[in-house]
């Protein structure tokens, strides 16, 4: 099974040095046994990343592995999101795998920047390997990394993928979750399928009716099945179903395109993507 890798390299004194790129989850792993662990990935402006994980790991005075990856297949493991404390399974049930997680901020009357949600994408290694092989097999991560045909081919394909959005900020209103969708989902829709997609828009933002409430830490699932069907689920409970290639495109988009929300999230999905080829 193909380990997850990120891009990033480590503060120099620390001993003791891994090799790049490392596993994070396998770090979680190796120290927690058969149990839950939980790895902090940062993910504020200047990013060190891993460097709060591995820096917690080393002061816990356990001793680590000095492979270079390990299997997710042990999991149990989950990544914080360290600026909201929120924490992401490495692995879903549908054994698709941690690819990058961010954070979504929203300016709010053009002034204040609030932080709205925390995502994670999520992939199963061999639906990328099914899908993408052939034609970026011979490549090396690195070499894939800000290839943008790499990343459309990614949002165009028939590979299921889940994007995870916990809910950070703590008065959010269902309409505004609805207008948020209309505009960026509205946006993307119009960018790649033209201006005549207010009834696809319509029938998505719809799922999100007035009953339902989202507190902090709610969870809404944007799930892209076989067959471009896009499942939208909060707290577990499906609340629709929608088949179409350019809605699902343009919710991963938000989160892997050109013009994504958390720009370091999007490098590290292409990079861990890439690295399951
Ligand atoms: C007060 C800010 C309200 C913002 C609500 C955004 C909620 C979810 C929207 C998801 C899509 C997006 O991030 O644009």
């Amino acid at each position: 099974m193909a380990s997850m890798r990120f891009p990033f390299s480590f503060p120099q004194p620390q001993p003791p040095q891994f090799p790049r790129p490392f596993t994070a989850f396998a770090v979680g792993a190796a120290i927690a046994g058969a149990s839950a662990a939980v790895v902090a990935v940062s993910s504020s402006s200047d990013r060190p990343f891993l460097r709060n994980a591995l820096n917690s790991v080393f002061s816990s005075g356990h001793s680590l592995p000095l492979w270079g990856s390990l299997s997710l297949a042990d999991s149990g493991v989950s990544v914080l999101e360290s600026k909201t404390g929120i924490s992401f399974p490495s692995v879903l049930a549908s054994s698709q795998k941690l690819c990058g997680i961010g954070l979504r901020k929203k300016s709010v009357l053009g002034l204040k920047n609030i932080d709205v949600y925390a995502f994670g994408v999520y992939a199963d290694d061999d639906d990328i390997k099914t899908h993408l092989s052939d034609k970026y097999g011979k490549f090396s991560a690195s070499e894939l990394q800000g290839n943008k045909e790499f990343i459309d081919d990614l949002m165009d394909n028939d590979i299921p993928m889940t994007v995870r959005l916990q809910i950070v900020y703590g008065r959010l209103s269902i309409r505004s979750v609805r207008s948020a969708f209309e505009e960026s989902v509205g946006s993307r829709l119009q960018k790649f399928g033209g201006s005549d997609n207010k009834e696809l828009l319509q029938r998505f933002t719809s799922q999100f009716r007035d009953e339902i409430k989202l507190p902090r830490g709610s969870v809404i699932h944007l799930s892209r099945e076989k067959g471009h069907v896009l499942n939208t689920s909060i707290d577990g409970q499906e609340v629709g179903s929608i088949k179409s290639k350019l809605l699902c495109k343009s919710i991963l988009d938000l989160y892997c395109g050109e013009e994504a929300f958390d720009k370091q999230a999007k490098e590290e999905i292409e990079h861990n993507v890439a690295s399951y080829l």
